[in-house]
């Protein structure tokens, strides 16, 4: 098997082809796609066609699986697969409320947050419910100097749901929301696989920053927020039915789209690969 890599940007998203993810992968492809993961961030395969078993199959090229922490979002039969589908969405009016709406990072707020996630197609939209992603990489490398200096140090207590966060979907009773973790993360971690530093932001997660006067900090978030989401950063991605995309949870963030006709079905399978803990960059 030889792989064909056809990057999308230059060292962000690459769309690999000769590739069929039902078949069992060798060692050296693993590896191969493991390295390829940490320098695009964001990997698509076209045209695969996925049993929930064989999805786990492929998603463990990338590591173990984790589970779900939405326990009502995943399949009966396979508890570790979760589902993005538009059945059990609520609507306001008219309009879908879709999870991971507004550019986020996946359970920021545990100390060993999932290394990937990655979602995999069997009907999409005529047209809406692309999911977008930013390289934090880059947007890390195009800061300022001086603010390079300022957040390098600098850390921040993620929680299910930071107290300025508008978000409803996902919303906790107090029970729940006592066993869900807080992890205190660096501002800017080291990518453990390509080395390369990268904002670690996750807006509606984020309790301000460790040290700072609680407004400053959060302006320093939104900036830093505003900076990152800038639309030169971006990989937008059209899903087409067969679509498997893995994303680099460390490398970049990523946001759902409810711009679609909600009567037409959106629906993908998803799994999670565990993390480490977070290096932070300095
Ligand atoms: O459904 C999507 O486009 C992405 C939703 C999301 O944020 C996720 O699955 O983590
Ligand atoms: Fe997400």
């Amino acid at each position: 098997m030889t792989l064909i890599i056809h990057p999308i940007r230059k060292e962000f998203g690459a769309e690999i082809s000769g590739i069929d993810l039902t078949e069992p992968t060798t060692r050296a492809v693993k590896q191969q796609l493991n390295t390829l993961l940490a320098q695009y961030a964001v990997l698509v395969f076209r045209k695969q066609a996925l049993t929930p078993p064989q999805f786990m199959g492929a998603a463990e090229i990338f590591g173990d699986l984790m589970d779900q922490q939405l326990k009502k979002y995943v399949l009966a039969d396979y508890p570790m697969v979760g589902c993005n589908s538009t059945d059990d969405l609520p609507r306001k009016n008219g309009k879908l409320q879709v999870r991971g709406e507004n550019y986020h990072t996946d359970h920021s707020n545990d100390r060993c947050p999932p290394k990937a996630t990655t979602l995999h197609a069997l009907q999409i939209p005529h047209s809406g419910g692309d999911t977008q992603f930013v390289d934090v990489r880059q947007a890390y490398d195009d800061l300022p100097d001086s603010l390079k200096e300022t957040v390098k140090n600098l850390k921040s207590l993620h929680v299910h749901q930071s107290s300025r966060s508008p978000r409803e979907l996902t919303k906790l009773s107090a029970e729940d929301l006592a066993k869900i973790p807080t992890a205190l993360q660096p501002l800017v971690i080291r990518h453990p696989g390509s080395g390369r530093p990268a904002l670690y932001l996750n807006t509606g997660r984020m309790e301000g920053i460790e040290g700072m006067p609680a407004d400053e900090g959060y302006a320093l978030i939104e900036d830093l927020y505003r900076r990152a989401t800038d639309a030169r950063y971006e990989y937008r991605h059209r899903w087409q039915v067969g679509d498997m995309v893995i994303w680099d949870n460390q490398a970049v963030m990523h946001q759902a789209n409810a711009d679609y006709d909600p009567e037409q079905k959106r629906f993908l399978y998803r799994l999670m690969i565990k993390g480490v803990a977070l290096t932070a960059a300095q």
